[in-house]
Order: structure tokens, then sequence, then C-alpha cells
């Protein structure tokens, strides 16, 4: 099996400052990582670089073992659901923003129906009645679950989790943990909780930009 994503030596620069330096990890198909360290050490920096969102200055980024460039950036767009702190779920409502994405001609054909939504908005612990809610009055724990039911309705495989457990109570952070026991979901996650940290596979944890230490499986 070859790696999901893969970081060769990489450095990144943002006006003039290092924020990554010669970083290189490999992350398989079904794996779940935790990047950890303290603020401003770049953990969010990995995932935005991953996402095309800073200029890599040398290394490589490999997703599914084709280096990133301008245009397959587009690709690991397409394959990764981005959970940030804060989501942008650019709907009025959260029914609308459930659905936006199947407006458009790839989606169109997988419409979710409405037992649909109502059983994903179940497994992330979410009441039905939020459907009719304004996206803009939903707290941020709700509406980083309600991105995540996206992905999970456009049958995403790769999440890159920004803090998604750190506002949740103890129910609904078992919702998103038993989401992610599927096997057949691959996850790159920036958190500080030790719960998730215990549950995640692989922990990389991150200081002043430069990857120090890979725990795997509780061996370092
Ligand atoms: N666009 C940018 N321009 C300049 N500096 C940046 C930019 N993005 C990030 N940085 C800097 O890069 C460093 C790493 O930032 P990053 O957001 O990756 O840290 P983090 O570990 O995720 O922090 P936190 O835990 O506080 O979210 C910080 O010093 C930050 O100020």
């Amino acid at each position: 099996m070859s790696p999901i994503i893969r970081f060769d030596r990489v450095s990144v620069i943002v006006h003039e400052k290092t924020i990554l330096s010669d970083i290189s990890f490999t992350l398989f198909p079904g794996e779940k990582a935790v990047l950890c360290g303290k603020s401003g050490s770049g953990k969010s920096s990995v995932l935005r670089t991953l996402l095309g969102l800073h200029p890599i200055k040398s290394g490589t980024v490999y997703f599914q073992e084709q280096p990133l460039t301008p245009s397959s950036v587009q690709t690991v767009r397409s394959c990764t659901a981005y959970i940030g702190q804060e989501p942008m779920l650019g709907a009025e409502s959260v029914r609308e923003a459930l659905l936006l994405p199947f407006q458009f001609k790839t989606h169109r054909d997988h419409k979710p129906t409405e037992a649909q939504l109502i059983e994903v908005l179940q497994r992330l612990h979410l009441p039905a009645d939020i459907l009719r809610q304004e996206s803009s009055r939903i707290s941020g724990g709700e509406k980083q679950r309600i991105a995540l039911a996206r992905g999970l309705l456009l049958g995403k495989k790769l999440y890159l989790l920004d803090e998604v457990t750190s506002a949740l109570d103890a129910e609904s952070k078992q919702a998103v943990f038993d989401v992610f026991s599927d096997p057949q979901l691959t996850v790159l996650s920036v958190a500080h909780d030790p719960e998730w940290l215990e549950r995640c596979g692989i922990v990389f944890e991150l200081e002043a930009g430069r990857l120090t230490q890979v725990k795997r499986n509780g061996n370092t």
C-alpha cells in the first residue's frame, strides 16, 4: 500500500519567516495522526501546506504519491474535508449548508435524502431540528460537526481536522471518536485534547516548525 500523504524534507517560508523546517513524514490510508506542540509551532501550517495555501520553499509534498503542484492541489482539495476551527458553512440555513455541494454537477446524482441527513446528524450527536437553524447562529463546535457531516455525506475519505474536539461535551466528543473509528477514513489532525491524542495511532510533535518526535502506537 502506498502513502496517501508524504512530506519529504519540506520547508515553508512565509514573509521571510521559516514556519516549517525540513519536515518529513508519511501517512497511509486509514491511519489517524495528530500534530501537537506549542502554540505557533506550525501545526496548522502543515495542514495549510498540504492544501496548497503556503508556498513550499524546498522539499516535496506528495499526495497519493503525486507531487503537489498548483494543478494537482485541486485533487487534494476535492478528496479532502478540511475542518478548521470556525468553518465557513457558506449558506444561510444548516440544511442549505449540508446540501450546498450537491447543487454542483459532480455531486448532483448523490443528493442525500432527508433520512440520510438525519442519520448523519444523529451519528454526530446533533438534533434533527438543527437543519432549520441559521448557520450563523450555531456554535463553533456545531459548525465543525456540520462541516464534518457534509464531508461524510460527500463520501470523503481524508479529513484534515483543526481542533475539532476542543469545544465538545463528552457525548459529542464520543460521537466524533466513533465516526473516526472507521478504518476507511484517514485523519491528519491538530489537537491538544489528551483523549484525542490517545486515540490517534500516530502523534507528531512539532517544535518551532520542526518535527521533533513521532510516536506510533505508544512506541517512540
Ligand atoms: N500567513 C502567515 N504569514 C506569516 N506568518 C504566518 C502565517 N501563517 C502562519 N504564520 C506563522 O507561522 C507560525 C506557525 O503558525 P501555525 O498557525 O501553524 O501554528 P500552530 O502550531 O497551529 O499554532 P496554534 O496552536 O496557536 O494554532 C506562527 O509563528 C505564525 O505566526
